[in-house]
């Protein structure tokens, strides 16, 4: 059988898909103990896993360094997309949303609103869709702080319990898309490697299926 290689979004998203593994059957142990090993081996699977930072996984699984992924929709949307996505995981969820400073009237004015994001593409379409011209500035983290600084009139961001935004004085006006953490898989690998894969996969199915 050939060894898969898998890549986890390192984060948010790290102890769910551990956990999910753990349920699976796979020992954990090496990735559970990571210290500065990059790669981790799982001793009763043939898997070796790595951890990254979310765009990083879209990056190894498109250019099949990496045969499978696990990584948030949002990395998804923002990224595009020239690999498979099979699974749904049911964890990391939350949301996209347009949010604003409560009070404020964001439809209610001609000039060119200026939209704070992490997710310049998610937004650009968001607001293609409505024919809406709007001038989006990328942020790295804390988006929330641009319409308080005044540096944008809203924002398009991740939003799970909304205490965030509501600390904040901001308020979600529209929902733009669910999140929740995928199982991608490299086109090549899929019929280089289907057995292994299907193999991955099926496991995967059968845990989310016992804890659903
Ligand atoms: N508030 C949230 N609730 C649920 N899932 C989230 C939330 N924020 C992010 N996520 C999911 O977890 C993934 C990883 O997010 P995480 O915050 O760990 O790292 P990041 O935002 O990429 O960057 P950084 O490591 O710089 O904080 C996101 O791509 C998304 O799918
Ligand atoms: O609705 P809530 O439960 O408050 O969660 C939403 C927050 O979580 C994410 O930020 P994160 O903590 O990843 O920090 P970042 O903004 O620096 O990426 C997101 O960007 C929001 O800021």
């Amino acid at each position: 059988m050939n060894r898969l290689r898998i890549a986890l979004t390192k984060g948010r998203l790290q102890e769910e898909s551990v956990a999910l593994f753990e349920r699976m059957g796979l020992d954990c142990t090496q990735v559970k103990n990571p210290g500065r090993r990059l790669v981790h081996s799982v001793s009763n699977y043939p898997l070796d896993i790595v951890l990254a930072k979310a765009p990083d996984v879209v990056t190894y699984v498109e250019h099949g360094v990496c045969d499978l992924g696990i990584v948030g929709k949002d990395t998804i949307l923002e990224m595009g997309r020239s690999f498979y996505e099979v699974l749904d995981l049911g964890f990391g969820r939350c949301r996209f949303a347009l949010a604003v400073r409560d009070g404020e009237d964001f439809y209610g004015t001609y000039k060119t609103r200026r939209i704070a994001t992490k997710y310049p593409a998610v937004a650009r379409a968001f607001f293609a869709d409505k024919g809406m011209d709007v001038s989006v500035i990328k942020i790295e983290g804390s988006v929330e702080l641009a319409p308080l600084l005044g540096l944008a009139d809203a924002i398009v961001d991740l939003v799970e319990t909304g205490a965030t935004l509501r600390e904040n004085g901001l308020v979600p006006i529209e929902d733009i898309h669910q999140i929740s953490a995928r199982l991608i898989v490299n086109t090549a690998s899929m019929k280089l490697y289907k057995p292994e894969i299907l193999d991955f996969v099926g496991k995967c199915e059968r845990a989310l299926e016992e804890t659903k």
